[in-house]
C-alpha cells in the first residue's frame, strides 16, 4: 500500500472551521480535528453530562490534520493556507508520510462480539459467533444508536434475556393447564411476552432482543427516521418481525414496555409510558445516571413504583411492575 501525506496545522478554536473548509477546498482527501493539548496539563473536558450542553464548543487549541496523496500537494496546501490574511495564528506542526490503512478492516476491528449473558451475544456480521453463544443477534454499527456496547443497552438486553429464561423455565415446569393462564400475560410455553413496546428503538436492538427471546408482536417506535429504517433493516437481518414506526404506532397495553432514552425525556414521557403497561406487566427504563434515581422515582410515583434493578458504569436500570 502507498503512503499518504499528512499536513498538521495548529490553530485557535475560532479558526478551526475556516482552516478545515479551506483544506477541503484545496482537495484534501480527508480533514480531521484533534485537541492540540490532549494528554497535557492544558487539556480540558469538552463533553457535558448526557442531556446537558457541552461546557465549551471546542478545544482551546486544535490540530487540523489533512491528508494528501503526495508530499508536494501537502506542502503547497500549507503555503496557500499560511498566505491567507485570516491565518496569522495558524502554524504548521508537521508534514509527514502516513502509511495508508485498510480503513474497512480497521473500523471492523473496533467492533467485537458483545456478551450480554454467557448464552446471548451481539455479533457483527463479519465475526464468527463465540462457541458458547446459544442466542446470537447479528448487528453492525450504523447511523442509529444501539450496537450493544453501551451499558444502558446491555442492561436492558440482560433484563430481557434473564426474564425470558425465567419465564421459559416457569412455563416448562408448570402443568399444561396452568401454562396459558398466568397473570403476567405470558400466553404459552414458547411466548415470553405476547406484546412488547420498544419506545425509542434506535437500531431496534431491544425489540430484536425480545423477538430472539420468543416475544411476539413487537412495536418499535422512534422519532428519528434513521432509527426507523435501521430497525427495519436490522430486524430483517435477524429474521424477526418488528412493527416499526413513529411513536403514534404504540397502541393499548403491553406486558413489557422498554425505553432507553435519557432522564429528562423519560420524565416527560412518564404518563404515556405508564399508560401502556398492562396489569401485571413490566416497565423497564434506561439512560438514567445513578444520581438521577430519585427524580425518576418521583416522576413515575403517581402511576408506578420504580426500583433500581441493575447498575453499570454509573448508569442504572430502573424497573417497575404494575399490579395484576
Ligand atoms: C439512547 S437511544 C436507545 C436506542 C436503543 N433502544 C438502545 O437501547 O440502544 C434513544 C433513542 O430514543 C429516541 N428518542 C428520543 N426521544 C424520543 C421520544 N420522545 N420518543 C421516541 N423516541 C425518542 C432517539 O431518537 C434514539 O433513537
Amino acid at each position: 500500500m502507498s503512503n499518504l501525506f499528512e499536513l498538521a496545522l495548529v490553530c485557535r478554536e475560532a479558526d478551526v472551521e475556516i482552516v478545515s473548509d479551506a483544506l477541503m477546498e484545496i482537495d484534501a482527501l480527508a480533514v480531521s480535528v484533534e485537541d492540540a493539548d490532549a494528554d497535557t496539563e492544558a487539556e480540558r473536558a469538552l463533553f457535558g453530562e448526557p442531556g446537558m450542553p457541552a461546557p465549551k464548543a471546542g478545544w482551546e487549541r486544535s490540530v487540523v490534520k489533512a491528508l494528501f496523496p503526495a508530499e508536494p500537494e501537502a506542502t503547497e496546501a500549507a503555503t496557500l493556507i499560511l498566505a491567507q490574511d485570516w491565518a496569522a495564528d495558524v502554524h504548521v506542526q508537521a508534514i509527514q508520510a502516513v502509511p495508508e490503512q485498510d480503513w474497512v478492516r480497521l473500523t471492523q476491528s473496533q467492533f467485537a462480539p458483545v456478551e450480554i449473558t454467557p448464552a446471548f451475544w451481539i455479533v457483527p456480521s463479519w465475526h464468527e459467533a463465540p462457541p458458547q453463544a446459544r442466542c446470537v443477534m447479528r448487528l453492525d454499527p450504523g447511523l442509529a444508536f444501539g450496537t450493544g456496547t453501551h451499558p444502558t443497552t446491555r442492561m436492558c438486553l440482560r433484563w430481557i434475556a434473564t426474564h425470558a429464561e425465567a419465564a421459559k423455565s416457569r412455563s416448562q415446569g408448570a402443568s399444561p393447564t396452568s401454562a396459558g393462564g398466568s397473570s403476567n400475560g405470558h400466553g404459552g410455553s414458547n411466548v415470553s411476552w405476547p406484546r412488547v413496546l420498544d419506545y425509542g428503538c434506535g437500531s431496534g436492538i431491544l425489540g430484536i432482543g425480545a423477538a430472539l427471546h420468543d416475544a411476539k408482536s413487537i412495536d418499535a417506535v422512534d422519532i428519528d427516521p434513521a432509527a426507523i429504517t435501521s430497525s427495519r433493516d436490522n430486524a430483517a437481518a435477524n429474521g424477526v418481525t418488528l412493527n416499526v414506526g413513529l411513536p403514534e404506532l404504540a397502541r393499548g397495553e403491553y406486558p413489557l414496555v422498554i425505553a432507553n432514552i435519557l432522564a429528562s425525556p423519560l420524565k416527560l414521557l412518564a404518563p404515556l409510558l405508564c399508560a401502556h403497561v398492562a396489569p401485571g406487566g413490566h416497565l423497564i427504563l434506561a439512560g438514567i445516571l445513578q444520581r438521577q434515581a430519585d427524580e425518576l422515582k418521583a416522576a413515575y410515583a403517581p402511576w408506578l413504583t420504580l426500583d433500581v434493578s441493575d447498575l453499570e458504569d454509573g448508569w442504572i436500570l430502573m424497573t417497575a411492575q404494575r399490579p395484576a
